[in-house]
């Protein structure tokens, strides 16, 4: 098992990643960011595709940089299969065991173990065009294991999948890298393979690292819009005081104060979409905090309508992207659309203000 630290910084264009990253042995960290944040840009880094401009990249104290890629002991596992299309499962598989110096009994012996791990061995002697795209996938991730890597990398693993096999090829993945040991570092977008695979979350925004750690910690309590976004909460950045945090235009934000925050303190204010209440006119005497917005658009939400907040015309810029969660009845009674100007309203008590640095 080996530690992977990461302290670089990366240039591409006009774009400058600059990132310090530590994995433990046998962690394995999701690596999440809105497009454009750097994800892929970290990983082809990591995989000796991008070289950075300062810093450095070891594996249990060993400096990867300058280390070609097949001695990097690094697997990767990447949105398509590619897998040798010319080759059986069987030989795909065992083709990094031979590169390495297995001879052919052992590299075959080894295969069909790995084929065994992901459930597969009843394709071994299939070609990829003769695989599912799942099937394909579970072979990739013999494949990647076969090698023994030091490092395993993630690279969207299952955003080229159908839905109705993602659940099963991403817990299978979940088994074999928990089994394996494998620190393992995974970039994606989905919240879900997060949440299954990751103990812990770095994420990334324009090119820098705005927040980390445990999984369930950052999807509980979000410090940055990206993190909230996919917890499904509303998140207000601004600075805490006694009512709860005052935004940077002077808007104060009821809430409650579960940690100990100093009074001017950077601070987010955390919410569920579903503690928000949508008004036509603001509502007079209510105790809640209450700001207009301008609805950018209305989409289902399980059994309720998400409301998706934008900035109306001379108002405050930390609405945008804020959600109300209501139901179709009170839609109906609203009778809103998007383009709208309409209030959002939230109660006190419903509000959590945390510091925002994490
Ligand atoms: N070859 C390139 N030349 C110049 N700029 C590039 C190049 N490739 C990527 N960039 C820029 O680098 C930034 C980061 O891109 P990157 O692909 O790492 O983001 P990402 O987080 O993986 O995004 P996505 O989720 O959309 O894949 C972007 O602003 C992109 O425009």
């Amino acid at each position: 098992m080996s530690r992977l630290e990461v302290d670089v910084a990366v240039t591409r264009g006009s774009f400058t990643l600059d990132v310090s990253v530590t994995v433990g042995s046998g962690e394995v960290v999701a690596v999440l960011g809105s497009n454009g944040a750097g994800k892929s840009t970290f990983l082809g880094a990591l995989a000796g595709l991008h070289a950075p401009d300062r810093g450095a990249i070891t594996l249990d104290g060993r400096e990867l940089g300058g280390v070609p890629v097949h001695r990097r002991r690094v697997g990767l596992l990447s949105q398509q299969a590619l897998l040798f299309p010319h080759l059986t499962a069987r030989d795909n598989v065992a083709f990094g065991p031979r590169s390495s110096g297995a001879g052919r009994r052992a590299a075959r012996e080894t295969a069909d173990r790995w084929l065994a791990m992901v459930d597969a061995t009843a394709l071994a002697d299939r070609r990829p065009a003769e695989l599912s795209g799942g099937q394909a996938q579970r072979i990739a991730i013999a494949r990647a294991l076969a090698c023994e890597p030091e490092l395993l990398l993630l690279d969207e693993p299952f955003a080229a999948l159908d839905v109705d096999v993602t659940p099963a090829v991403r817990s299978l993945l979940r088994r074999v890298v928990r089994a394996t040991g494998v620190t393992t570092l995974m970039v994606t977008h989905d919240v879900l393979d997060a949440v299954v695979l990751a103990d812990r979350l770095v994420v990334l925004d324009a090119g820098r690292v705005v927040e980390s750690g445990p999984t369930a910690e950052v999807l509980r309590r979000p410090r940055s819009a990206f993190a909230a976004r996919i917890a499904g909460l509303d998140l207000v950045p601004g600075r805490s005081c006694p009512e709860g945090l005052r935004t940077t235009d002077g808007t104060v934000v009821g809430g409650m104060h579960p940690e100990t925050l100093d009074d001017g303190e950077a601070a987010v204010a955390l919410f569920a979409p579903a503690a928000v209440s949508v008004f036509r006119e603001p509502p007079k005497g209510s105790p809640r905090t209450t700001v207009p917005v301008r609805l950018a658009a209305m989409e289902p939400h399980g059994e309720l309508v998400r409301l998706r907040a934008g900035v109306p015309d001379g108002g405050p810029g930390w609405v945008e992207g804020l959600a109300a969660d209501v139901t179709p009845a009170a839609v109906a009674q609203l009778g809103v659309e998007p383009g709208d100007e309409v209030w959002f309203a939230v109660k006190a008590a419903e509000v959590e203000v945390h510091p925002a640095g994490r």
